[in-house]
């Protein structure tokens, strides 16, 4: 059985996983996730007991009970990097025994939620909407790095969707990932369900021109226009698609949900969106 060296998955003097800095008896089953740390704290406002909280970084975990269930409420920071930090440390806490740095015989799976805010790409998207990410498109290349992703990818969709934008080969190659079923038919229910592109930046690589020029000022209005069977893409984030991908190969359910906080197509924004994914976040902590 394989010893996984120290230098591959670093365990802190306290027993905690490296950057997370929390312990495996300190990670429930059920995570519900966000990019912004004061999220978490808002989310465990909601619980009726707290277990523990812990701070580093940016990322913010809390654990406690909610109407019986243990829950983890965790923040993740921005962007898909800190993506592959997070989702393989948490697996690591559930899936790796500490003492030993070997792989538990017994597999256990995580669901992991993540509640969000994104901008939407679609007429059908407003500010206010909840959108969930049935299909991310992610932006970033992280998937590229481990073997056998094409078991998760939808390489004909990829394939489409690089055709229709004309894709700059200078750009990482997307990936397509499908969100866990069960969980879009159980928590998004009554919501949007679409297709989200995970971006690797919130201004160019989202379309957005504040000083610089883009290099293709073009591409969004191509990505409005983009379908794929009975698909359209319908929003942009910049987590989703990691989430999606790191958590099927490794075997936990997993889905992207966001409060829609701008609308490009209509060229509007709302800062003040406490109010909304407020909401969000109550609608998950029932149903998952
Ligand atoms: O509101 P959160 O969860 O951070 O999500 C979105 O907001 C951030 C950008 O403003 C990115 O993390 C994007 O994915
Ligand atoms: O437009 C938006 C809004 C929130 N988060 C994003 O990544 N993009």
């Amino acid at each position: 059985m394989r010893i996984i060296p120290n230098s591959e998955f670093i365990v802190n003097p306290d027993g905690s996983v490296f950057h997370l800095h929390i312990r495996p008896e300190q990670l429930s089953d059920k995570i519900v996730m966000m990019g912004d740390p004061d999220r978490v704290t808002l989310t465990a406002s909601f619980f009726d007991s707290i277990e523990c909280d812990v701070r580093s970084r940016e990322f913010h975990t809390v654990t406690g009970m909610y109407k019986g269930k243990r829950l983890t409420a965790l923040s993740h920071g921005i962007g898909t990097d800190n993506i592959d930090i997070v989702v393989t440390e948490l697996d690591a806490l559930a899936n790796i025994d500490f003492h030993t740095r070997t792989v538990k015989p017994e597999f256990r799976q995580l669901t992991m939620i993540r509640v969000g805010t994104s901008g939407g790409m679609q007429p059908h998207c407003p500010i206010g909407s909840y959108v969930v990410s049935e299909k991310s498109i992610g932006f970033d290349g992280l998937l590229h790095y481990y073997a056998h992703s094409q078991n998760v990818r939808e390489e004909d969709f990829e394939e489409a969707f690089q055709k229709q934008v004309n894709w700059s080969p200078y750009h990482c190659s997307p990936y397509v990932v499908s969100a866990d079923e069960e969980l879009v038919e159980r928590i998004g229910y009554d919501m949007i369900r679409g297709v989200t592109i995970s971006a690797i930046g919130f201004y160019g690589p989202q379309g957005r021109h504040v000083r610089l020029p883009l290099a293709d000022p073009e591409l969004n209005a191509k990505i409005e226009s983009f379908r794929y069977s009975h698909y359209s893409i319908t929003n942009y984030e910049m987590e989703s698609s990691a989430i999606a991908g790191l958590g099927k190969m490794m075997g936990h359910k997993c889905m992207t949900v966001c409060a829609i906080i701008a609308n490009r197509v209509a060229l509007e924004s709302n800062a003040d969106y406490k109010g909304s994914i407020e909401d969000l976040i109550k609608v998950v902590l029932e149903r998952i």
